[in-house]
């Protein structure tokens, strides 16, 4: 029987889908795609907490006096030493290939009490310095973030951080000093890491510093109310934001030329049916984790089903912080991890509120029993990579397809290993994860998203927030029972000959 023409099409088929997928490396992307990792100052890279003239962050307090919200009880105060190591680590990224490395400055290591007039400490801006120089002399472009989570201890203190209007100023204030010593050398400014994280993990949930949410929600709160709160807060971050944004392009961008801009998470939301109110419940819960953010900063106001859903709980903007919130972005960062079932959900018949169900949502991995993708080492993240290429399409066809810098995609490890064993470093499920988002980042390219760039979380294993040291993101094992050496995983490897490629 002859090879019929179908034969031939399904073979350049198959061929064509193999050789992509195994193929797959840096020439797969266009010229000039920026490949980095990210990291962030107290949560993972940086220890010395006490040293340098730093004073505590809210992390520092959460970690000692809250140990049992950490997993296995543990806190940043060493972390995994880059502050005396920096050099070292620059070395594995330019080993390894990178062009970018994605870090965040610590707050109160620039501004000890938070603010302008409690004085700049010098050796921060020494530490920082020496640390972007080393960055540019391997070749390697900072990306810094100016506020991932580590809010100064004592502004919490003074007037409750970000839920207080008088964060915006003091904010704006530390922005301007990191512009001011290091935008000569700093090209790509990320005011905030993830808002929406900040506001859930502090305000709603409870798990992450300063650990606040309502009492009858029996989360083992420090205080607050989960239906008011993480709506000041996040209304705060935007204008901090905001304000920050206006700075630098009055008084910096056009001497310094860098660009400036927010990273968001979001999941991938799926509707459990195309049934038009399981649509519009993914469409909601959209707008409350990645419209909360993306609308204000892109037209000046909150999402309408936000509006509509929270009435005066939700805050509102005047004319000029509209004015200004509206397109504060060169760029969008966009943190990427997971997707997750959404469901319709009618109104609680509690009679409290709390942001946990004013979507009018309910969130699942899971849908009759089968999960939304296979599962990894960390219990929150199912392998779903087409979720990054449909929320890259949904914010250029949503949001008019804003320049864009994937500024994290990762996964985590819980295996109780401790020490670099053989089956440590044997982290084929990270390879799998990454090449199969960067096989779906290449397709939403090909889509028309104008997306420059791809951060992996993260070059080396860290404090994981409320799981400590026990999951692991890395690409490089850290020893923490043997000097916090660094060992390079498969991945790395991995990584080096796909970036080599
Ligand atoms: N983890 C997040 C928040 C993702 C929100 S999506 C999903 C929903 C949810 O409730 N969680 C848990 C959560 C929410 C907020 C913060 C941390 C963890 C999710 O991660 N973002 C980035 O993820 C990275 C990996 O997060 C880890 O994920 C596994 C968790 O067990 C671990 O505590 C967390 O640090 C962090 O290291 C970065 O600092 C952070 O920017």
């Amino acid at each position: 029987m002859g090879i019929k023409r179908w034969h031939l099409v399904l073979v350049w088929i198959l061929f064509g889908w193999v050789s992509g997928v195994c193929s797959l490396s840096r020439a797969s992307f266009p010229v000039g795609f920026i490949f980095g990792t990210a990291s962030s100052s107290y949560q993972q890279y940086e220890g010395a907490a006490k040293e340098g003239g730093r004073d505590p962050s809210i992390w520092d307090t959460f970690s000692h006096e809250y140990p049992d919200k950490i997993a296995d009880g543990s806190n940043g105060d060493v972390a995994i030493d880059s502050y005396h190591r920096y050099k070292e680590d620059i070395g594995i990224m330019k080993e390894m290939g990178l062009d970018a490395y994605r870090f965040s400055i610590s707050w109160s290591r620039i501004l000890p009490n938070g603010k302008l007039s409690g004085g700049v400490n010098n050796e921060g801006i020494n530490y920082y310095n020496n640390l972007i120089n080393e960055l540019l002399v391997n070749g390697i472009q900072p990306f810094v973030t100016l506020f991932h989570w580590d809010l100064p201890q004592a502004l919490e203190d003074e007037y409750g951080g970000f839920l207080s209007p008088r964060i915006v100023d003091d904010f704006r204030d530390y922005a301007e000093v990191c512009f001011k010593e290091f935008g000569d050398r700093v090209k790509h400014w990320i005011t905030l890491n993830e808002p929406w994280s900040y506001t859930y993990g502090g305000y709603v949930a409870g798990f992450l510093a300063p650990g606040r949410c309502s009492d009858w929600q029996n989360l083992n709160c420090t205080g607050g109310d989960s239906a008011v709160e993480p709506y000041l807060v996040a209304h705060h971050l935007l204008l901090a934001h905001a304000v920050s944004v206006k700075l630098y392009r009055q008084k910096y961008q056009a001497s310094q030329e860098g660009v400036i801009g927010m990273t968001l998470v979001s999941y991938w939301f799926v509707p459990v049916s195309n049934a038009k109110h399981q649509q519009n419940a993914a469409s909601r819960a959209l707008d409350f984790m990645f419209g909360w953010f993306m609308k204000p900063i892109t037209i000046g106001n909150y999402p309408h089903t936000m509006q509509s859903l929270l009435g005066n709980r939700l805050p509102k903007f005047n004319k000029m912080q509209s004015k200004i919130l509206k397109g504060s972005f060169d760029f969008l960062g966009l943190n990427y991890y997971t997707a997750i079932y959404a469901a319709y959900a009618s109104k609680p018949n509690v009679g409290k509120s709390s942001y946990l169900t004013d979507a009018r949502t309910s969130l699942s991995s899971y849908h009759n029993g089968i999960p939304i993708g296979p599962m990894t080492g960390t219990k929150w993240i199912y392998m779903y990579p087409r979720g990054i290429r449909d929320l890259l399409l949904y914010t250029k066809e949503k949001y008019g397809n804003p320049l864009i810098y994937i500024t994290e995609n990762g996964v985590g490890d819980t295996e109780n290993v401790s020490s670099p064993s053989k089956e440590a470093l044997n982290d084929k499920g990270r390879i799998e994860y990454h090449r199969r988002h960067l096989s779906s980042l290449q397709t939403a390219i090909k889509d028309g998203v104008n997306v420059k760039g791809y951060f992996a979380w993260s070059l080396l294993d860290n404090f994981e927030w409320a799981s400590g040291y026990t999951v692991r993101f890395g690409f490089n094992f850290v020893d923490y029972k043997n000097g916090l050496k660094r060992y390079p995983k498969l991945s790395a490897q991995w990584l080096k000959i796909f970036l080599k490629n």
